[in-house]
């Protein structure tokens, strides 16, 4: 079991470096199985639980990987790929799993899915998924909690997803990429991630265009062939740090190539929240109280739903009432309870929650419901008086590399403890 302890009132500043995006990594992995021959390197790997769960499982269906951990690189030979499986085991234990299935078809003419994982943040569905490997060619079988999806060839089709799923659009890109002929994916996902995939499978000799707009087609090609790629950086991990130099009255330079961090920074500054771009460095600072704010979560370019969490720390820190209005998933808002045990006020009314701020927090024993209200509550301990306790620290791990020494380099009170209970 690990966990986390924070005690508050120590204001962040100094240069925080940002990991590699787990959202661009892990469908990454997933598109180095499509190369039959050679080795993928991948470099800029966050070094996360997810990360690990993906090597395992990339093992499991008999790829060789070897992940360097200081290197924060992954080589990936994945030329003796001989199962269909993805354990339930592994697979559960993570939503990245699901991104195996396209190289898995391509490769072996079948993948069964014996579980997908990740947050639990209400109803996760995949029809959009199956229903384009369907509309592809494939036989699509749902037993029970097994999913085996069979085909021996694919062929474009034009395909349209009802909202644009990103690890739907990913998925469906890699089907096509190998497919006989045009695909056209219709409402597919434009987030940041996506296009740094479709980056990668370009130079693996992917036909891929239109990306960012909605609107993708995909030329089916003979062979993807192994490339170097460097991930992007994760935007939510940068997010999660200038808020902690937000309520902490802190003062931060965050490192990471090419940084955008798009609505996020516009409704941090409407909260007070200051930042400069230096070149390749993005300054944050706040120094007097923070204003309160509506948020609407929304698929990219909206606010990031994974951010919508550590957002109601900072809006219970604010002085006045806040609102928040979740629209992508329905069980985002198990942290409003947790929040509340160490001082908050938030009430939520289905997918809305009103946060009056500003109460003094106090540190509590409390509870990481998922990956983002992990990291919420890390920095609510950060801007409470005493101590915070959070379990379990695995669900923060799964999403934030190396979080508590990161975080104490710039001055924070955080331990990472692991014990057997
Ligand atoms: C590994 C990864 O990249 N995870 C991210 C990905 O998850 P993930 O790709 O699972 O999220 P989706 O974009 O697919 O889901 C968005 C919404 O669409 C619904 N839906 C999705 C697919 C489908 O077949 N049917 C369906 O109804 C979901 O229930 C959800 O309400 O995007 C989410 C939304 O930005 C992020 O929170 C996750 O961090
Ligand atoms: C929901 C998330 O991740 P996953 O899709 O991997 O569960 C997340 O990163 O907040």
């Amino acid at each position: 079991m690990v966990r986390y302890r924070v005690r508050g009132g120590n204001a962040l500043r100094g240069t925080a470096f940002i990991q590699g995006a787990k959202n661009a990594v892990l469908p990454m992995i997933g598109a180095a199985l499509l190369a039959a021959t050679g080795r993928t390197v991948l470099r800029n790997v966050p070094i996360i639980e997810d990360v690990r769960r993906a090597v395992e499982l990339a093992e499991a269906v008999g790829a060789y990987v070897e992940l360097h951990e200081s290197e924060r690189t992954l080589v990936i030979d994945a030329s003796r790929v001989s199962s269909p499986v993805l354990p339930a085991e592994i697979a559960r234990r993570f939503r990245g799993s699901v991104l195996f299935t396209p190289a898995l078809l391509h490769r072996l003419g079948e993948a069964i899915v014996e579980g997908v994982g990740g947050c639990n943040l209400g109803s996760r569905n995949l029809d959009f998924h199956y229903l384009g490997y369907k509309r592809l060619g494939a036989i699509v079988d749902e037993e029970e909690t097994v999913i085996h999806v069979k085909a021996s060839g694919l062929t474009g089709a034009t395909l349209y997803l009802d909202t644009p799923s990103h690890t739907g659009t990913e998925n469906l890109i890699m089907a096509a990429c190998l497919a006989k002929g045009t695909t056209v994916i219709e409402n597919a996902a434009l987030e940041p991630e996506v296009l740094d995939v479709i980056d990668m499978l370009t130079k693996m000799g992917a036909r891929i265009s239109g990306g960012g707009t909605g609107f993708i087609t995909v030329e089916g090609v003979e062979e993807l062939h192994a490339v170097e790629h460097t991930v992007m950086p994760d935007r939510l991990d940068a997010g999660v740090f200038a808020m902690a130099a937000a309520i902490t009255g802190g003062e931060l330079n965050l490192v990471g190539t090419g940084l955008d961090l798009g609505v996020v920074r516009y409704k941090l500054e409407q909260m007070g929240v200051e930042f400069a771009r230096q070149g390749a460095v993005l300054h944050v600072r706040c120094e007097g109280p923070l204003r309160p704010i509506n948020i609407i979560t929304d698929t990219y370019p909206g606010f990031a739903t994974d951010l919508q969490s550590p957002m109601m720390t900072v809006a219970a820190l604010a002085e006045g009432t806040s609102y928040i209005h979740e629209r992508i998933f329905d069980g985002r808002f198990a942290l409003a309870g947790e929040l509340n045990k160490m001082g908050a006020n938030v009430e939520v009314d289905g997918s809305r929650a009103v946060v009056r701020g500003r109460t003094p927090l106090t540190g509590a024993q409390v509870t990481a419901h998922d990956l983002r209200s992990g990291i919420a509550l890390v920095l609510a301990g950060l801007a409470a008086e005493g101590e915070t306790v959070i379990d379990s620290g695995y669900l923060i791990d799964r999403g934030h590399a190396h979080l508590a020494a990161r975080m104490r380099a710039l001055g924070a009170d955080i331990t990472r403890e692991i014990s057997e209970h």
